[in-house]
């Protein structure tokens, strides 16, 4: 069923959207999920343009999932390309409140082998002008950052995790690049002398984002290569990649599945109320469109 726009169309309202709770976004080799019961397929329009694709709606284990591939259905966009705020909007509209991410990185780390899952804690920057903001347009809002991970729903995903018997890592940096090509080997040193545990292209610009909209987010990454820096390792190539991938997609179903059971419906961390003191600008000051677009978003608080 396709959400549609226009005066001719009927368009769908927020509240007759299906709501769904849990947000998957599928990153590098992972493009569906096919334990999802009652599979419905939805395109959702926003104010920032087109999601990566459209949404597979459905439930697991009897809860509500909306599942994104981020790259889109044949992985034909560049991290540089997908349309993140559209992204996380339109999960916003779907009543998301925690998003599971699933990514590859490369490894920064000897004890990080590929095979193994980390699960970052921290995030460092080093895109370029990546539009990760659903602010500006006359409403001025500044969100804390500090600690970008809902730790509540990390911790959830470590212990679903161990619990389908993955190796992982809890905690530790992600340094997001902008790429598309993978780092230099100077580039890989000095983010090994940062203390940086693994790498990738997209994570950071999601976090933000939800953040933004009040939605908890971790990362699930899946460490696929040790990037150009390992003396015994070949500099990272997207066949290495993919082979571990294809060795690992099926773990991180496992864990998304055994996270899904383990979540209560409440969520007790501060991510559900990021904007209550984040909003500078007064109400009465914010242009009627700016509030309409966002009203998924800031609509309790003005
Ligand atoms: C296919 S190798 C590089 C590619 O893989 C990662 O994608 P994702 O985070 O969506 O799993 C990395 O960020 C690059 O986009
Ligand atoms: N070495 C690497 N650098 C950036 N992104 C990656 N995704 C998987 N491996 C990566």
């Amino acid at each position: 069923m396709a959400e549609k726009r226009g005066s001719k169309k009927r368009s769908v309202s927020r509240s007759k959207l299906p709501q769904a709770r849990i947000g998957v976004i599928g990153g590098s080799g992972l493009y569906q999920m096919e334990s999802l019961k009652e599979v419905r397929e939805m395109a959702v329009s926003t104010p920032f343009g087109k999601p990566s694709g459209k949404f597979i709606l459905g439930t697991l284990e009897g809860v509500p999932i909306a599942f994104l591939a981020r790259h889109g259905q044949g992985h034909t966009l560049l991290p540089s390309e997908i349309n993140y705020r559209a992204n996380l909007f339109a999960m916003k509209k779907l009543g998301v409140e925690r998003i599971l991410s699933v990514s590859a990185v490369g490894s920064m780390k000897e004890a990080i082998a590929p095979g193994h899952i980390a699960i970052p804690s921290q995030f460092y920057d080093l895109t370029k002008g990546r539009k990760s903001t659903f602010f500006g347009q006359g409403i001025v809002a500044h969100v804390s950052l500090a600690d970008p991970i809902c730790s509540e729903l990390a911790g959830i995903v470590a212990e679903a995790s161990e619990a389908v018997g993955a190796t992982i890592h809890r905690g530790g940096t992600y340094l997001c690049m902008e790429g598309p090509q993978f780092s230099t080997r100077a580039e890989s040193e000095v983010h090994r002398g940062w203390g940086v545990d693994v790498i990738g292209m997209t994570n950071v610009t999601e976090a933000k984002l939800a953040r933004e909209a009040e939605i908890c987010y971790t990362t699930i990454a899946l460490a696929t290569d040790y990037d150009c820096w390992h003396v015994s390792e070949e500099p990272v190539t997207v066949e290495m990649v993919i082979k571990t991938l294809l060795e690992n997609v099926a773990l991180s179903k496992k864990i998304i599945q055994a996270a899904v059971v383990r979540m209560g419906e409440g969520r007790r961390c501060a991510c559900a109320e990021a904007l209550k003191h984040a909003i500078v600008t007064p109400a009465s000051a914010i242009p009627k469109k700016t509030k309409a677009d966002l009203k998924p978003i800031i609509g309790k608080y003005i």
